[in-house]
């Protein structure tokens, strides 16, 4: 049983920013192309912390087979889709209907069999589904609680499962990389897109996440290199992008 108050996690006004830009999801030149650059990295992290934690070879055919996966706030499914891809089986979660709507057609159009669902965290935490893996990417800068919505995400993993969580860090260098350079000299993403003032420090994120009993195993950097125009990972340097494995007790 979910005994904690059932607050929504949707704050009205981040919802809406993405269910306005949801057209525009697998546009690799569109709005969403800083994920779009980052996606093969954080790929590359998020099935890493995967194998390991349950001793798959990503060599496989089908690594993830038999492995279910939440994607929370997974807007067009970037991540869903090459998950399914390697075998696990996947939801796609969103508070914006429009994202999902899109996502759905795109994954079927891929022959990918994704399960989407327009609904919150907090909504499935009720309904009683749980996942081996949840990933919560880009969303806890977003929402309207993010300890609340963190202690959400802990009971939607299985006992011996895991969470990871990607977010931005509050430092100067992220206010230059994702508001100033993003928004405003690229304008990649419509000004206001993001709050700095939202942004989570590495610590704090480790805190709240510790504090619903889940442990910190790993936190990593996603950094972008402008000379190389690509992206790579870093366990020195957090001070942009960066995201975080914990697990759940067996
Ligand atoms: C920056 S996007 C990240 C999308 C995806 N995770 C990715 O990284 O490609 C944040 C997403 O979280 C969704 N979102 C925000 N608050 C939410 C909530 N409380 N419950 C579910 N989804 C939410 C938004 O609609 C949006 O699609
Ligand atoms: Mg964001």
């Amino acid at each position: 049983m979910n005994e904690r108050p059932q607050t929504s996690s949707i704050d009205p006004a981040e919802v809406a920013k993405f269910q306005a830009m949801a057209q525009e999801w697998w546009d690799p030149q569109g709005k969403f192309k800083p994920l779009h650059m980052l996606n093969p990295t954080r790929l590359d992290y998020v099935t890493t912390q995967i194998a390991a934690q349950f001793g798959r070879d990503r060599d496989a055919a089908l690594p993830f087979e038999g492995l279910t996966v939440l994607d929370i706030g997974c807007g067009g499914g970037l991540m869903a889709e090459p998950l399914a891809r390697l075998g696990a089986t996947v939801t796609g979660a969103d508070a914006a209907a429009g994202n999902i709507a899109i996502a759905s057609l795109h994954a079927q159009e891929q022959g990918l069999p994704i399960e989407y669902r327009a609904t919150t965290s907090e909504a499935l935490a009720a309904e009683g589904k749980s996942y081996d893996i949840v990933m919560a990417l880009e969303i806890v800068e977003h929402v309207a609680d993010p300890a609340e919505f963190i202690a959400t995400c802990r009971d939607l993993v299985k006992p011996g499962g895991m969470l990871i969580q990607s977010t931005l860090n509050r430092t100067m260098r992220s206010f230059g990389a994702a508001i100033v350079g993003a928004e405003w000299i690229m304008r990649w993403l419509p000004k206001g897109t993001h709050d700095w003032h939202r942004f989570i420090t590495p610590d704090e994120l480790a805190d709240m996440t510790t504090a619903t009993g889940l442990q910190v195993v790993d936190r990593c950097g996603m950094v972008f290199n402008p000379l190389g125009w690509s992206w790579s990972l870093s366990h020195r340097d957090l001070s942009v992008n960066y995201a975080m494995t914990a697990l759940r007790d067996a």
